[in-house]
């Protein structure tokens, strides 16, 4: 089996009284891409923003690889990188000095070389001489996607990456997402809202629930699990507070 890169224990996250996570616990394995699903509210960014050691867990550890996040956070970044439509690249600067910046700030060997070579492979090399701020949002995901991409990370974070892009768009960033898998073997967390994403991009899929996991499995043993037909209808039974374990069998 290949290394554990991602180690999430028994994380917990409160927000005064509310509980927005609550004891979960999984890996990520090198060249494994693990989808995590749930409802609005169910705690995804939430854990999402811990690992990238943006907020403090209030309890539990995160380790990522071998090393405790809140010791090495700083290492730890080095060898990640992550892609989210919360945060925003400068808006005033250009495409391509923006992502030559994030370049030098991870000690990207040739930045210039790197930079071209990603706006090439995300077709935005158009879009390179325009303000960061003035990208649609489909533009400005595929943005901070090449973003995501520049240090070759051994662990890659993607909250939502094909939210706001058209079915094109969406189609070539899940065929990127493979293609990096391919290539690179990284570990990949991933959420997304789009079922299609799921089913193509990921090995395995944790479903999380009022922020505890409810499910975990290949998206055909969670399916099954549930008796749907596909994982819409297992997201649609869970979200309309549907039975969330499996029925008896008759
Ligand atoms: N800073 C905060 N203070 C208080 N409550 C918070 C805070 N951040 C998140 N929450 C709450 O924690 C819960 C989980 O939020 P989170 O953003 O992690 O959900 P999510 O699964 O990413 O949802 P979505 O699919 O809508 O993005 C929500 O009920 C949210 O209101």
């Amino acid at each position: 089996m290949s290394e554990v890169i991602l180690e999430v224990d028994g994380v917990i996250k409160r927000f005064d009284n509310f509980t927005a996570v609550d004891g979960v616990s999984f890996q990520v394995r090198a060249g494994e891409t693990v989808g995590l699903l749930g409802v609005n509210g169910a705690g995804k960014t939430t854990l999402m923003n811990m690992i990238l050691g943006l907020i403090t867990p209030t309890g539990g550890a995160i380790r990522a690889f071998g090393m405790d996040l809140q010791k090495n956070r700083m290492e730890i970044l080095q060898r990640a990188n992550f892609c989210t439509t919360y945060a925003t690249l400068p808006g005033n600067v250009k495409v391509r000095n923006n992502l030559e910046i994030f370049a030098r700030l991870y000690s990207v060997p040739k930045p210039k070389q790197k930079v071209a070579e990603l706006l090439d492979l995300l077709e935005i090399s158009k879009l390179a001489e325009k303000a960061t701020g003035q990208l649609s949002a489909g533009e400005s995901t595929r943005v901070n996607l090449a973003k995501a991409l520049l240090n070759d990370p051994e662990l890659l974070l993607l909250d939502e990456p094909t939210a706001s892009l058209d079915p094109d768009i969406a189609d070539k960033v899940r065929k990127l997402v493979r293609h990096v898998q391919r290539e690179r073997h990284p570990a990949i967390l991933y959420t997304s809202h789009n079922m299609r994403d799921i089913e193509e991009v990921c090995d395995r899929v944790l479903f999380l629930h009022a922020g505890k996991i409810l499910a975990a499995g290949t998206p055909d043993e969670i399916t099954k699990h549930f008796q749907e037909d596909d994982l819409e209808d297992v997201f649609i039974k869970i979200a309309r507070g549907g039975p969330v374990t499996p029925p008896k069998s008759p």
